[in-house]
C-alpha cells in the first residue's frame, strides 16, 4: 500500500503550491489528500492527486478514491420547484466523496455551440471543468478550458441541484493524465450530512446582468439567482 514516505509517483503538496500554503501553512506539505479512511482533507477547489498505475499499490489504498466509483446511499427524489435532486440515503461523513460529475468531455468552441443549440433553459448540464479551481498559480493566459456535459450521458451528479449553502465541495482530480484542464470533477461532503438531506453544490454560476434565473434554495444566504 502505498504512504506519502513510500509513493514516488504521485504528486504531493509541495512549494508549488502557493495559495494552498496560504490556507494550510505547511501542514499539507508531503500529505495525500485523503486521511487514512479516504476522506478529503482539502479545502474546496485544490488539486488532488490519486494513485494510478505506476503506483505499486491497490484499490484499497486510501490514495485512490475517486477511481473505485460510488460508495454512499444517494436517492434520485422530486422536488416541488427545482425538477430533480439527490439526497442521503444514510448519514454521511464530512470528506466522504460522493461521486464524479460524469458526461461527454467538450472544447469550449463544441460547449458554445451545444449551449446556443440547448437555448438558455437547456444548458443546464454543462460543467466548466475549472470553474472550481482555488490554486490560481496553476491557471495559464490564454488556456482553453473543458467543459463536462451531461446532458445525453451521465450518471446520477446530473441530477445533483445548487444551493447558495451548499453541503459539497468539488475538485478536481487527476488519475492517470496529469493535464488538469481534463481532470475529473469529484464531489465530496463538505461537513456531516444527515440521512434524507438533499445533497448541493455551489454551481458558481456569472450572474448576468437582467433578471437572471430564480433560486430556489431555501438558504438563509440565499443570493436569490442562479445566474
Ligand atoms: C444539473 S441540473 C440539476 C438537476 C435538475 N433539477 C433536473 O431536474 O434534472 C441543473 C438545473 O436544475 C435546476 N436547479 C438546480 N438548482 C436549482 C436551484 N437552487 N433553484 C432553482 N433551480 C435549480 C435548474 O433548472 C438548473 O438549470
Amino acid at each position: 500500500m502505498c504512504s506519502p514516505e513510500t509513493c514516488d509517483h504521485v504528486y504531493l503538496f509541495d512549494n508549488d503550491y502557493e495559495d494552498a500554503r496560504d490556507i494550510y501553512g505547511n501542514s499539507m506539505l508531503g500529505r495525500f489528500p485523503y486521511d487514512d479512511k479516504g476522506r478529503i482533507v482539502l479545502e474546496e477547489g485544490y488539486l488532488v492527486y490519486e494513485c494510478n498505475s505506476m503506483c505499486s499499490c491497490n484499490k484499497t489504498c486510501p490514495n485512490r478514491v475517486l477511481q473505485n466509483g460510488i460508495r454512499v446511499k444517494l436517492e434520485v427524489f422530486k422536488t416541488d420547484n427545482k425538477g430533480w435532486a439527490v439526497r442521503a440515503g444514510e448519514p454521511i461523513l464530512r470528506g466522504t466523496f460522493i461521486c464524479e460529475y460524469i458526461g461527454e468531455v467538450l472544447d469550449e468552441q463544441e460547449a458554445n455551440d451545444r449551449r446556443d443549440r440547448y437555448g438558455k433553459e437547456g444548458c443546464s448540464y454543462l460543467y466548466k471543468i475549472d470553474a472550481h479551481t482555488n490554486d490560481m498559480s496553476r491557471m495559464v493566459e490564454g488556456q482553453s478550458h473543458y467543459f463536462i456535459d451531461a446532458t445525453k450521458y451521465g450518471n446520477v451528479s446530473r441530477f445533483i441541484n445548487h444551493s447558495c449553502m451548499p453541503n459539497l465541495a468539488n475538485h478536481q482530480v487527476l488519475v492517470n493524465s496529469m493535464d488538469s484542464q481534463r481532470a475529473h470533477i469529484g464531489l465530496y461532503a463538505s461537513r456531516d450530512i444527515s440521512f434524507g438531506e438533499e445533497l448541493t453544490y455551489n454551481y458558481r454560476y456569472e450572474l448576468l446582468p437582467g433578471e437572471g434565473y430564480p433560486c430556489h434554495c431555501g438558504a438563509s444566504k440565499c443570493q436569490g439567482r442562479l445566474y
